[in-house]
């Protein structure tokens, strides 16, 4: 199999827009029935679709794995949106649970270390996986954190957390990083220092006050949308919309 890299930007040929299937509801039948319905009538707009905790929680491993495969039978890829930050073995054993149930990448966050985050690329990798690491996010008080000054224990300079979880995304040949679409300027920085070595994966785009031309403008890869779409009269138009951006970027 190829890696996750080439698999996600083999779709983008049509579309780099991801779905955020952030889906409300307590009936999980519906939950399966809706996820499946996006699928069929959005997927054509898009080269991914995003489980976060809306779906893994309720649905657990047997329905998450039939959407997997129906997704991949539409040409998606799909990611596990968990923001894993964990010791090693509970890290390994994540991986193996999101790999059965034909998860694509996983969303991890590298406070857990550059060894940590090292030996969870190699992990993935192994069997054609991807990893995608989160460098600033995208809500209002992102800044808070992702913005605080420390000391870069390797060089012993001070640098921001981003700079630095970006500097260990690179060293660890994570496939992609989140910026938000609210920070566009670092999303430009990043662009700067990917030079061909990952992408960017933007979320934020609409609901929470981002702008898709301008992160595509600034240098994001793959845009991550799901309230602006699913929340939407019309999904599909407004999916074909971003769609038309991104084909046009
Ligand atoms: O920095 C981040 C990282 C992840 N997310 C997730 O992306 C989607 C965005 O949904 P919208 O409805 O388009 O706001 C959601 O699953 C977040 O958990 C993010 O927004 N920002």
């Amino acid at each position: 199999m190829s890696s996750f890299r080439k698999r996600i930007r083999a779709s983008s040929s049509r579309s780099s827009i991801i779905l955020a299937n952030d889906l409300d509801g307590t009936n999980l039948e519906l939950l399966e029935k809706h996820t499946l319905k996006n699928i069929k009538t959005l997927g054509k707009h898009l080269c991914a679709i995003k489980f976060n905790f809306h779906l893994l929680l309720p649905l657990g491993e047997k329905s998450i794995k039939r959407i997997n495969k129906v997704a991949h039978d539409f040409g998606l890829q799909t990611i596990a949106d968990i923001k894993l930050n964990d010791i090693g073995n509970t890290n390994m054993v994540t991986l193996q649970r999101l790999w059965y149930s034909e998860f694509d990448a996983v969303i991890s966050n590298p406070i857990m270390g550059p060894e940590n985050l090292l030996q969870l690329v190699k992990n993935a990798h192994n069997d054609s996986h991807g990893v995608i690491t989160l460098v600033h996010m995208s809500h209002p008080g992102a800044k808070l954190g992702y913005g605080l000054r420390v000391q870069d224990p390797s060089s012993g300079k001070m640098s921001s957390i981003h700079d630095l979880f970006l500097k260990w995304s690179y060293l660890s040949h994570v496939d992609g990083i989140v910026v938000g679409a609210t920070v566009p300027r670092l999303i430009e920085l990043s662009a700067k220092k990917a030079k061909g070595k990952f992408e960017i994966y933007s979320p934020g785009i609409g609901t929470q006050g981002g702008d898709p031309n301008n992160a595509l403008n600034a240098g994001a890869n793959y845009l991550i949308v799901g309230r602006t779409i699913l929340n939407s009269k019309n999904p599909q138009l407004e999916v074909q919309k971003l769609q038309d951006l991104t084909l046009r970027s």
